[in-house]
């Protein structure tokens, strides 16, 4: 284990796709296992290159388009099994102690298995993880998240999906993919399922495309929380210009957002109503850098939220495609934003407490391991 304080740091994830954290030689391995044979690489390190290089490319779009080369090898039981075992794996050694897992299981049905199948041998998958993580000194607790797919017509029935494996594994639905074209209001058949259903859904909305994206999920479609969220900067003001005009005029000061004088700053009401109601933000910066939705880390508009007091969160989205992990979000921040233990501290309890598995379970993880996480961080906190 890393001696890293950003490693050593307990953390939390709600926003990382199964899909999108395959570990290379996995890839490699599960293709050779079933005779898949378009991979682009079957060298690990390049193909993890290419995953990072292919993503790079400034458009949403073009970077789900690397997602073919991970689901290609995730249509059996062993190789759902494997990827959700490692994952709860590789998070765990990272210093995460409960993330949200996502995945759109109507991707997984090439090969003949059924929507049941995958949810179940996934969540086989990360019970397999969790033992082998708290056999390793390193406990984590792994939920799954059904994910329907934007552009498609079934997320009624992944929402049911949800709802039937809510006390087996499965926390909340969420909707994913090209958000251009695709409002969530498509979907409100399943958002009004769920929310009769008592149920938690986060929506991907503010991430390609901007306010209405995130105001059809909150008013229409009653999002808990949001994936990304990060365009609700385009509904604040900084000394009376846009944001991203005022940004564009400070762009060569690295430090613009972190000496920002908050005087200054004016909420308009779709970002007032997020910040009030305390809406989670899951931001998730590289991934952001790589569709394009924001210029830089140092400039990245999560500090600013922060700043403002927004209940921020910080996630990975795909650790494959970008190329990071829990930690390197942190220490990116830590190094280009300056960012602090506590501020990691700050949003990882922020996160745990908008997780969707139940209070007292969120409060126990918080008071029993995270608190004390950060005391031999953070002594004056103990
Ligand atoms: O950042 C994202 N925005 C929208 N959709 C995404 C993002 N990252 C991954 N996805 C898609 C591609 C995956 O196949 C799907 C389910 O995890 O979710
Ligand atoms: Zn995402």
């Amino acid at each position: 284990m890393s001696d890293d304080p950003l490693v050593v740091a307990p953390k939390v994830l709600l926003h990382d796709h199964l899909d999108g954290g395959l570990r290379p030689q996995t890839i490699i391995e599960l293709a050779d296992e079933i005779g898949y044979t378009d991979l682009p690489s079957t060298e690990a390190e390049a193909l993890g290159w290419w995953f990072r290089d292919s993503a790079d490319s400034g458009s949403l779009p073009r970077y789900l388009e690397t997602f073919d080369q991970t689901l290609a090898v995730m249509q059996t039981k062993e190789g759902l099994f494997r990827v959700a075992s490692e994952c709860a794996q590789d998070l765990a050694k990272d210093g995460v102690v409960y993330a949200e897992s996502r995945y759109a299981p109507e991707q997984h049905l090439r090969q003949g298995l059924t929507l049941e199948d995958v949810v179940e041998v996934v969540n086989a998958g990360f019970r397999d993880g969790e033992a082998r993580a708290a056999e390793a000194g390193r406990p984590i607790r792994v939920t799954a998240l059904l994910t329907a797919m934007r552009h498609a017509a079934n997320s009624r029935e992944i929402a049911e999906l949800a709802v039937r494996y809510r006390d087996d594994g499965v926390a909340g639905f969420d909707i994913a993919g090209a958000e251009a074209g695709y409002p969530p209001t498509r979907h409100l058949d399943a958002f009004e399922f769920l929310r009769r259903a008592n149920a938690h859904f986060t929506i991907h909305a503010g991430e390609a495309f901007g306010l209405p994206s995130i105001w059809e999920a909150i008013q229409w479609c009653g999002a808990d929380r949001l994936g990304h969220g990060v365009r609700i900067v385009d509904d604040i003001t900084i000394e009376g210009l846009p944001f991203a005009t005022w940004l564009e005029a400070h762009r060569d000061n690295a430090r613009a957002l972190a000496e920002v004088d908050l005087d200054g700053v004016q909420l308009g009401r779709l970002a007032a109503y997020v910040r009030d109601c305390r809406i989670p933000l899951e931001m998730c910066p590289t991934s952001n850098l790589q569709t394009g939705a924001a210029l830089s880390i140092s400039l990245h508009p999560i500090t600013l939220l922060k700043r403002l007091l927004f209940r921020v969160t910080l996630n990975t989205d795909n650790r494959l495609m970008s190329h990071t992990s829990a930690s390197r979000e942190a220490t990116l921040l830590a190094e280009q934003a300056e960012w602090t233990v506590a501020d990691l501290r700050w949003v990882t309890i922020n996160a745990m407490k908008s997780a969707f598995i139940p209070f007292d379970q969120r409060l126990g993880i918080i008071n029993d391991i995270i608190k004390p996480g950060y005391v031999p961080l953070l002594p004056e906190t103990s």
